[in-house]
């Protein structure tokens, strides 16, 4: 089917779930100032990504996800960034709504048990969100801990995406393997295993410890960073 054929089966939760479990999502993110940062580009890439196989897309900023969502016939993970530090993606119910309003399929926020900007908690703005769309809620864990509290918070999907970002756990070299063994074992929700998958074979190995789906993003979207690990290879001290 082409992207001007779309689907329009609806995207149930069940459906959405379906797709994603045992597969791949990839994120397609280009960060403020650089050169791909353009929903249309964002819309490219994630067609470039679904004809390799990806089940879902990640997508960052509400343009983008609006112009993915008009591009693709796979669920798209939307988020909104906004802050530099502390709670920065999708931090507040109202980013929550309108990513949902964009279109995405599952909404991806701050899993964390920090303070979030609008004073809610993660509950809070969980049943809040729920009161206006169908969309699925993915929170985004630094820990067990936030995993455990996220899952009481009544969310739909945990994900890795924040270890080693929140002061929590290290900044593994390659994906929180010790972090999925642990959400994998204490939690019932599934488990999406996000952050530093840069292999094929960390991707498998995340599986193979009970992910529910992996999803990749700067080792198959982010040129700039890709560029830099082969330049480091070739010239070192350059
Ligand atoms: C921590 C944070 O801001 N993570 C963001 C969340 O959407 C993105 O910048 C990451 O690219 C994404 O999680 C995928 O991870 P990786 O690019 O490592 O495969």
């Amino acid at each position: 089917m082409s992207a001007e054929q779309h689907d329009r089966t609806p995207w149930t939760r069940e459906r959405v779930l379906d797709a994603m479990r045992g597969r791949l999502t990839v994120s397609c993110q280009a960060y403020p100032g650089e050169p791909l940062r353009d929903p249309r580009t964002t819309a490219q890439m994630a067609r470039a990504v679904v004809a390799g196989g990806a089940a879902a897309v990640r997508v960052q900023g509400l343009d983008d996800v609006a112009a993915v969502v008009a591009a693709v016939d796979v669920p798209v993970v939307g988020l909104w960034k906004d802050g530099d530090g502390g709670v920065f993606i999708t931090p507040t119910l109202r980013h929550a709504v309108a990513v949902a309003d964009a279109g995405a399929h599952v909404v991806a926020l701050d899993g964390t048990r920090r303070p979030r900007p609008d004073g809610l908690t993660l509950a809070e703005t969980v049943a809040r969100l729920r009161e206006t769309t169908d969309a699925l809620v993915m929170a985004d864990c630094g820990s067990l801990d936030d995993a455990l509290a996220a899952q009481d918070a009544g969310v739909d999907l945990l994900g890795t995406t924040l270890s080693g970002y929140t002061g929590e756990r290290p900044r593994t070299d390659g994906p929180d393997l010790a972090l999925v063994d642990e959400m994998v074992a204490a939690c019932t929700l599934p488990v999406v295993v996000e952050g530093r998958v840069h292999t094929p074979a960390q991707a498998a190995e995340a599986m193979a410890r009970g992910a529910f789906a992996v999803c990749v993003g700067t080792a198959i979207t982010h040129p700039t960073t890709l560029t830099s690990w082969f330049v480091d290879a070739v010239a070192p001290s350059a």
